[in-house]
């Protein structure tokens, strides 16, 4: 045993001898220029080319590098069985995975193979730097066959970018930008005040025929699909979507909806703050691109009945530097044509950032310009109606905690469920009865059970019903018309106290009542559908 140390010994003792007299004979250069060299000559014979990604670049971080990383998180890690690190950002509301140092993982693109390792190595020798510099280095290594080189550079980088993007917007939360300041500017020089935007509307709780919903969620997903075919087309990557209907039928919900769904964030333009044309194209050039620019209620914000008329000018209010705006005179000129809002949504202003979405809402159709509404502009118009027997399926469920439609019909099977279901059914359009309302009565009882809930529902149609029947019949008699008129001002008063302030907005649909419908505005509508 003593013997084999003994050559062991020796043996390590001749190779640092050997070693000691390379690095004599050979310098340090030479050994370098070998080193690379040998390096070339592997290259220039294998089948793959590498690229490094690394973590700094110089002395900033390197975005692909983070782009890479949540890419890589997203995509390729649960089917490859990888080692993955687990971590959830800062103001994130989701975890985010990413590869663990020196493991591999595969991904395709455009049909070809691609492999990714994530290197980290300790840093030597850290030097001077005025920043401190990480105590590894990181890199992703890019491995992709030479020939498919040319079919994946650019295009593959672009597309890890874009996902990328899109993954830190779905998990940051939404947020809500109001222009309540009027023209002001705040410190950085925007107009809009951003708060975090945590409406729960979801597609899943917002109650409406399932196919019109199947329909407008499948236009939303191919408008944000839509890159390449709007680029084809030579169309500004943009659209409009116009709500309207009754008070309390879920327009202000869709919105929300619709930003949950792309996770867009969302503009709340309120025209009566603003001030002129120009300040209304200065705050469309402000906001970013994928998001939702909503003009709520645009019959009542501003006259748009008129291309040229202006509107009258805003009351006077303080200015940037705190002075109080008095220009009596030139009010006039300076306030919003529809002219104005029509550029603002169609105009070439309104190309400057891609991928955006506007939305206005109306409980009055019928006095909108049809400028407005011509095709193109609006895109698609969605009549927001009354609660129908489908959509009110979907309220039960929600209100009521059914977790499936199959319990909800098993509930109606017992007792006298199927009756109640039946007669929900047979009194709904009666009724015509909004989804608001529908969840007021619901929130109400939902405590006393389920089957006592639908029954009291019931018997709240029933009352509604003949309240309309008996209406109509008293209606018709007395002045034929003027109940709907009578109805609408009265409705349009209610609303406007709901909604002032701001804040109680949300609100308004659910206390407003929204009987006093327009008969002539509801068959306009319809046909429009
Ligand atoms: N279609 C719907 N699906 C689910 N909930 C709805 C729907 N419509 C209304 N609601 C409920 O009623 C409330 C008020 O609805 P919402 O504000 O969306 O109505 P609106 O059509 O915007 O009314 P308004 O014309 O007064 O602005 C919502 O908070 C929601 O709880
Ligand atoms: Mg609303």
């Amino acid at each position: 045993m003593k013997e084999y140390w003994t050559a062991l010994a020796s043996l390590m003792g001749a190779f640092a001898f050997l070693q000691g007299v390379l690095h004599a004979v050979f310098p340090a250069e030479l050994r370098a220029a070998v080193a690379r060299l040998l390096g070339r000559l592997t290259r220039a014979f294998s089948p793959y080319c590498y690229f490094d990604v690394t973590e700094m670049d110089g002395m900033s971080t390197n975005e692909i590098y983070d782009a890479v990383q949540l890419y890589l998180s997203s995509t390729a890690a649960p089917a490859s069985g990888a080692r993955l690190s687990l971590s959830r950002p800062l103001n994130a509301s989701s975890f985010t995975f990413g590869l663990a140092a020196s493991d591999r993982v595969l991904d395709t693109f455009a049909g070809a193979a691609v492999t990714w390792e994530h290197v980290v190595a300790p840093r030597q020798g850290q030097g001077f730097s005025w920043r401190p510099l990480p105590e590894e280095k990181r890199r992703f290594t890019l491995r992709i066959r030479r020939g498919d080189r040319d079919k994946l550079l650019p295009a593959y980088l672009d597309h890890i970018i874009a996902a990328a993007a899109d993954i830190r917007r779905r998990n940051q939360d939404r947020l809500l930008y109001t222009n309540a300041r009027g023209g002001a500017m705040d410190a950085r020089g925007l107009p809009w005040d951003p708060v975090p935007f945590k409406h729960p509307s979801t597609f899943d709780t917002l109650a409406m025929d399932p196919a019109r919903k199947a329909a407008i969620m499948a236009d939303l997903r191919d408008f944000a699909d839509g890159s390449a075919f709007y680029e084809r087309t030579g169309r500004a990557w943009k659209r409009g979507y116009l709500l309207y209907g009754p008070p309390g039928t879920g327009k202000s919900s869709m919105i929300a909806a619709m930003a949950n769904f792309l996770g867009y964030d969302v503009y709340d333009l309120e025209l009566t703050e603003v001030s002129s044309n120009a300040e209304l194209r200065k705050l469309l050039m402000k906001t970013t691109s994928k998001s939702i620019i909503v003009i709520e209620d645009i019959d009542c914000s501003v006259d748009l009945t008129n291309r040229a008329k202006p509107n009258p000018a805003p009351k006077p209010r303080p200015s940037i530097d705190g002075t109080i705006d008095q220009d009596g005179g030139a009010g006039a000129a300076r306030s919003i044509t529809l002219s104005g809002l029509l550029n603002f949504t169609d105009g070439l202003w309104s190309c400057c950032g891609a991928e955006r979405i506007f939305v206005f809402t109306t409980n009055h159709i019928e006095k909108l310009d049809p400028a407005l509404l011509r095709s193109g502009r609006m895109d698609m118009h969605i009549f927001m109606s009354f609660c129908s027997f489908p959509a009110l399926r979907i309220l039960l469920k929600n209100y009521l905690g059914f977790q499936s439609d199959e319990e909800l019909d098993r509930l109606c099977d017992k007792d006298d469920g199927a009756v109640v279901l039946r007669g929900l059914e047979e009194w709904m359009d009666a009724a015509e009865i909004t989804p608001a309302d529908v969840s007021e009565v619901l929130i109400k009882n939902r405590r006393s059970g389920k089957a006592e809930a639908m029954r009291e529902l019931l018997d709240v149609l029933k009352v509604r019903a003949e309240n309309r029947r008996r209406a109509s019949v008293g209606g018709a008699a007395a002045a034929p018309g003027n109940e709907a008129g009578g109805g609408d001002t009265e409705e349009e008063e209610e609303k406007r106290a709901l909604e002032s302030p701001k804040e109680g907005k949300e609100q308004a649909g659910i206390d407003s009542c929204g009987d006093g419908q327009d008969e002539e505005a509801e068959a306009e509508a319809k046909k429009q559908l």
